[in-house]
């Protein structure tokens, strides 16, 4: 058998397409919503992230400001960055690329963020309302997963076992606790967890978020299970070639013999994240200019 492939740059698309519609609607009313992106340091992943964040939130007909700044910058002037952000009213989403360099702290960084503004869903009100129920900002990688699991396995998730691999503040943990939502029963695995391999084989939805290029094996998988590979990992460059492969944390060539359904990787949860953020900072936007979201046809 082979696995049905899970699509997420065309899924991605589809959704920008649709906020785009809405960010056209909001901007007859005088409101174009507003994204800054704040980038510390020269990490080349983050740049191309930041970069790509910033060309599609654009495309959609928002206004995207990106701010650059040395691995040096001391906290202060970067909390004061984000103080002048959260009072700006044609911002509505503030994100701050992870990882900072040290000695700056994350926790910190992401405290001073306005909960309102925080489109990555990673202060400590929104993950709060996450935990609770509540009607905060969900951060943008699990909530990409959970469209594309709806998408292959329907809307309603009830009684499925899924494993989580992974129990980051950004990815595992938020991801499992959307799962719970979706009334999946949910095991969260880690680098202490006793027997991988095991766990695995009783999942009926498997989502890696490890960062270890093609950890889970094909023979860990059990069949017809839907696999959302988070991993994103850049392998060392072939002789001759400038930048090495990106692989997920799946052994894809293995995993899709077995599998019911998986996404690749590049092409898979990756997209989604950013179409995610996008809607992240229409909700920020529409909510804080009293706005309902406009509604398009799917
Ligand atoms: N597609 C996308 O948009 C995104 C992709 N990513 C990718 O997802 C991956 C995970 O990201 P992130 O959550 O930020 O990473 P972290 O490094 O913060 O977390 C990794 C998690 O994996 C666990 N882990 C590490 N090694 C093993 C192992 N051998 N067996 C089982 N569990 C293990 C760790 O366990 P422990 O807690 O015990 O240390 C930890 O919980 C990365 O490849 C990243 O690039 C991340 C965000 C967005
Ligand atoms: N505050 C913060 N929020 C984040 O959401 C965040 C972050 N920090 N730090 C890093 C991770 C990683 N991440 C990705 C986003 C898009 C792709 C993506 O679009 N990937 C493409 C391929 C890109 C390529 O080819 O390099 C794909 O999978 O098809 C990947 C990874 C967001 N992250």
């Amino acid at each position: 058998m082979t696995a049905r492939l899970i699509d997420g740059k065309a899924a991605a698309a589809a959704l920008r397409q649709r906020i785009a519609a809405q960010v056209a609607r909001v901007s007859d009313l005088g409101v174009v919503p507003g994204l800054a992106v704040v980038l510390v340091g020269e990490d080349p992943a983050s740049q191309v992230y930041v970069r790509s964040k910033e060309r599609l939130a654009r495309e959609a007909g928002m206004v995207s400001i990106a701010h650059r700044l040395p691995p040096t910058t001391p906290e202060a002037d970067l909390l004061d960055l984000i103080r002048r952000l959260n009072a700006d009213p044609a911002i509505h989403g503030i994100l701050v690329q992870l990882p900072v360099p040290k000695p700056l702290d994350e926790r910190t960084i992401i405290g001073a963020i306005d909960p309102a503004k925080d489109v990555d869903g990673l202060h400590p009100v929104n993950v709060g309302n996450l935990s609770i129920g509540g009607e905060g900002l969900l951060p943008c990688t699990p909530s990409g997963c959970m469209m594309l699991l709806r998408d292959t396995l329907g809307a309603d998730l009830s009684g499925l076992r899924a494993l989580v691999i992974g129990r980051s503040n950004l990815m595992g943990k938020p991801m499992a606790q959307l799962l719970v939502r979706a009334h999946c029963t949910v095991t969260v695995a880690h680098s202490r967890t006793r027997d991988l391999a095991d766990e695995c084989r009783r999942a009926d939805i498997l989502v890696p978020a490890v960062g270890q290029p093609r950890m889970v094996r094909g023979d860990w998988i059990k069949p017809g299970a839907t696999v959302i590979d988070v991993g994103m990992n850049r392998l060392a460059p072939e002789p001759g070639q400038e930048k090495g492969r990106l692989v997920g944390d799946v052994a894809f060539e293995e995993a899709v013999e077995v599998a019911g359904a998986i996404t690749p990787v590049p092409g898979g949860v990756g997209p989604m994240t950013i179409a995610c953020l996008l809607d992240n900072t229409l909700t920020a936007a529409c909510r804080a200019e009293g706005l309902a979201r406009p509604a398009v046809a799917a």
